[in-house]
């Protein structure tokens, strides 16, 4: 069988633009990324898209009306698709069995629904949200169970791009990963699908594996990804507590082919919306397979995560004279990684959240993140009494000089490359003294910045 007509569901980070490369690699396929989030499907229509990623608007712009189509009309597209994406989110869930680890399966489980309820025909059914191992089972039972059709086949087709290289990652992936059934109607579905992605993708790339061993390899690769990170920020404090220097340890041991020099940048901690959340399902998973010296195992790439985070504060509260309360304190950078504006889980709220506990008062730029957004991160903050504290105790700011005014600390939280390149000699001017710089990045000319006179600090090096 060879697709025609495909239909995804949930117009998110992944959805939008993975079908936005599909549709422009595919020009006889008709491409339709469906949401129930109708701000959302009518943002995606427009000039502003919902979602900042380098080289995305210009792949809209040109398929867009073409073979390419956003709607939040679900029946009509799940109708005419012989193959459907499932592309909803799954965070971890917040309440009742399994809170503050497991997946929160129910948007899997509506759009499953809605697929059995709606279609006429057997379908192609695409696991592509990150989901726990045996999540593609629930979704034949839901579909056996509910469906007048019979014959669906369901597929773990998981995705690996990154945030910021979304589309480079779509257009050049290092592979692409099918899972499915073993009997011939399974594997007809893994080749209709392979012959989609092997329209752009060298075939030796497309791997297919088993259903569970594709869904399995998703949660291990950002595992794995995740404990890189928090590998080398445990590093990063050893070497701030001996003289070491974390990007010489860094460079060193990446050179060993074995290692690799990937993922091995000290930081404030890995955000976004998918380590934590899938490190966490892997704990659980393991949990739920009693397994519990494996979930420890898998935990602790969480908790030094948040360990590195407070630690980074702390030092801003050690080196400020054990108090940084009534003094401005400037956050550069509140996405969790540069080239995007997404702030899910980005470590830049974290740290905010714990100056604010110190009653700082924080001035934020960042280049892509809205006002709006920022407020909706904070809200939360539990230092805040009232709705008006918010703006007492934080201002935004869109020009990073303003921004650090009157300031006694700069904290660079994500590592925008303007940040890089930002006059350093008038920023100094502007602010308090002595004036502190605290680089939980490593992006900063850190002598340069110590001549011009200020106090430097960075994640993994101790220049005191
Ligand atoms: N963000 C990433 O970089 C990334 C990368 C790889 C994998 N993933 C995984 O992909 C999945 C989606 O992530 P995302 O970042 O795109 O999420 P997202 O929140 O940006 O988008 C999900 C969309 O699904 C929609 N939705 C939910 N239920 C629906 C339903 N029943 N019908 C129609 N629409 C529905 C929501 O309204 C939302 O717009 C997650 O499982 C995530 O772990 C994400
Ligand atoms: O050496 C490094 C590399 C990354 N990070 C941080 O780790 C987080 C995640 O970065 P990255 O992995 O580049 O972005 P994501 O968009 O979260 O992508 C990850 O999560 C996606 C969702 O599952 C997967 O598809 C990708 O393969 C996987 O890289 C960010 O806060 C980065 O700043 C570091 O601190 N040090």
């Amino acid at each position: 069988m060879s697709v025609k007509n495909i239909c995804c569901i949930g117009a998110g980070y992944v959805g939008g633009p993975t079908c936005t490369v599909i549709a422009d690699k595919c020009s006889d396929i008709k491409v339709t990324v469906v949401d129930i989030n109708q701000r959302r499907i009518d943002e995606w229509n427009s000039d502003t898209l919902p979602i900042f990623e380098p080289g995305l608007e210009e792949i809209v712009k040109r398929n867009r009306g073409k073979n390419l189509f956003f709607s939040t009309d679900v029946t009509q597209a799940v109708l005419e698709a012989d193959l459907i994406f499932i592309s909803v989110n799954t965070p971890t869930k917040t309440f009742g069995m399994g809170k503050g680890r497991a997946p929160d399966l129910k948007y899997i489980e509506s759009a499953a629904r809605k697929i059995a309820d709606t279609a006429k025909s057997a379908k192609i059914i695409v696991e592509k949200s990150t989901v726990p191992v045996k999540a593609a089972e629930s979704i034949s039972k839901i579909l056996k169970h509910n469906s007048k059709c019979t014959g669906f086949q369901v597929l773990s087709n998981p995705e690996f791009l990154a945030e910021g290289t979304a589309i480079r990652d779509l257009l050049n992936p290092d592979r692409v990963l099918i899972g499915g059934d073993t009997s011939k109607e399974g594997q007809a579905a893994i080749r209709a699908l392979s012959e989609v992605y092997e329209r752009w993708v060298p075939k030796e790339r497309v791997l297919t594996t088993n259903t569970w061993s594709s869904e399995l390899s998703k949660l291990t690769a950002n595992a794995f990804l995740a404990q890189r990170i928090s590998s080398i920020n445990a590093i990063s404090a050893v070497c701030e507590a001996t003289g070491a220097d974390v990007s010489e340890v860094s460079y060193a041991i990446g050179k060993d082919s074995r290692i690799g020099d990937k993922f091995l940048r000290a930081s404030i901690g890995f955000g976004g919306s998918c380590f934590q959340k899938d490190v966490l399902n892997l704990v659980y998973l393991c949990e739920a397979l009693n397994l519990p010296e494996v979930a420890e195992y898998w935990h602790q790439v969480i908790l030094m995560n948040n360990f590195q985070r407070r630690r980074f504060v702390n030092k801003i509260i050690k080196r400020l004279f054990g108090t940084i309360t009534g003094k401005k304190i400037t956050i550069y950078g509140f996405a969790f990684k540069k080239d995007t504006g997404d702030t899910r889980e980005s470590s830049s709220i974290y740290i905010t959240k714990y100056l604010l506990e110190e009653e700082a008062r924080i001035v934020i730029y960042d280049p892509k993140v809205s006002e709006d957004q920022i407020r909706s991160d904070l809200s939360d903050c539990e230092s805040f009494h009232s709705p008006s504290d918010f703006d007492r105790y934080v201002t935004i700011c869109k020009d990073p000089y303003e921004a650090a005014k009157d300031s006694h600390a700069l904290v660079i939280c994500t590592e925008w490359d303007e940040f890089v390149t930002l006059d350093y000699e008038r920023i100094y001017g502007l602010m308090e003294k002595p004036a502190f710089i605290f680089d939980g990045r490593l992006i900063l000319k850190h002598e340069a910045l110590r001549k011009i006179g200020f106090q430097v600090d960075v994640v993994g090096k101790d220049f005191s």
